[in-house]
């Protein structure tokens, strides 16, 4: 038997009298590239936060690999594989955009508690390197001494997926990638999901249905906390109820 990889069974997650993720079940296969797609206030940003520990259900459970995740916090689930990259840009904006990646490489050695992260900054030579190799991925090494604060947009948001690299995830969680991005920074973060893809799992929400059909392997709709469909993006299109549910319901 195949064992599950990133699994929700039957989650429900209440904001007081909201239920802002209702009864949810969904299997997240590994190696590929999953998009979390649905109208505003569907729940997507919500379900990102359940499986990295910021918030725990108020129901139901989330494993990953087998193991149940949903209640550890979240440094625990980033030492158990799973990164997330942000859809608001969240970095040190006063240190160089190598300082930053280091950092988050630092912790693999320091551990992931939020007390260990910025503690014996310079003791190690390893996450300089793995620092540098991040930067390299990235095609960012030419700006590896910038402040952050003055990169581009474009710039800071690569930074900040450098920085969940930094920490050998098996899994990325990325929260809308091509937000506020110029067509051509679409573009080169399109070719990057593609390029991260050959050795991780992906899972992504965005509202750029472009990117998304051509990212993609796989879709979960949600709308109103549910599910609502998952298929290929070939059978996502091609879907009565999806189509309804975004003219409904005001996709960006
Ligand atoms: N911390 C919170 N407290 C109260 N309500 C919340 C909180 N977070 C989300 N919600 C509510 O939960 C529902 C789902 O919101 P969520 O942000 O997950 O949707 P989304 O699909 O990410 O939307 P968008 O596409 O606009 O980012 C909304 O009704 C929202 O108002």
């Amino acid at each position: 038997m195949v064992e599950p990889f990133l699994e929700l069974d039957s989650v429900d997650k209440d904001f007081g009298s909201i239920r802002a993720i209702h009864d949810l079940s969904l299997q997240i296969p590994a190696g590929e590239v999953t998009a979390i797609i649905g109208p505003n206030g569907a729940g997507k940003t919500t379900l990102f936060n359940l499986l990295t520990g910021k918030f725990g259900p108020t129901a139901g459970q989330i494993s990953f690999r087998g193991e149940r995740i949903d209640g550890r916090p979240p440094h625990e689930i980033v030492e158990m594989g799973l990164a997330r990259s942000y859809q608001i840009t969240n970095f040190f904006p006063e240190l160089t955009a190598l300082e930053n990646v280091r950092l988050a490489a630092q912790a693999r050695y320091s551990g992931f508690a939020p007390q260990n992260f910025v503690s014996h900054y310079t003791d190690l030579d390893e996450p300089l390197e793995i620092a540098y190799d991040v930067l390299q991925r990235l095609e960012l090494e030419s700006i590896a001494n910038e402040v952050a604060s003055t990169l581009s947009h474009g710039q800071q948001r690569h930074l900040e997926i450098g920085i969940a690299l930094a920490v050998a995830p098996d899994v990325l969680l990325m929260d809308e990638p091509t937000a506020g991005m110029s067509p051509d920074e679409t573009g080169e973060t399109k070719e990057l999901i593609q390029e991260l893809a050959d050795d991780l799992t992906l899972v992504i929400v965005e509202h750029d249905m472009e990117v998304v059909m051509e990212v993609a392997d796989n879709i979960a709709v949600i709308n109103r906390g549910s599910l609502l469909a998952t298929g290929s993006p070939q059978d996502i299109q091609s879907n009565e109820a999806v189509q309804k549910a975004y003219l409904g319901g005001g996709a960006r």
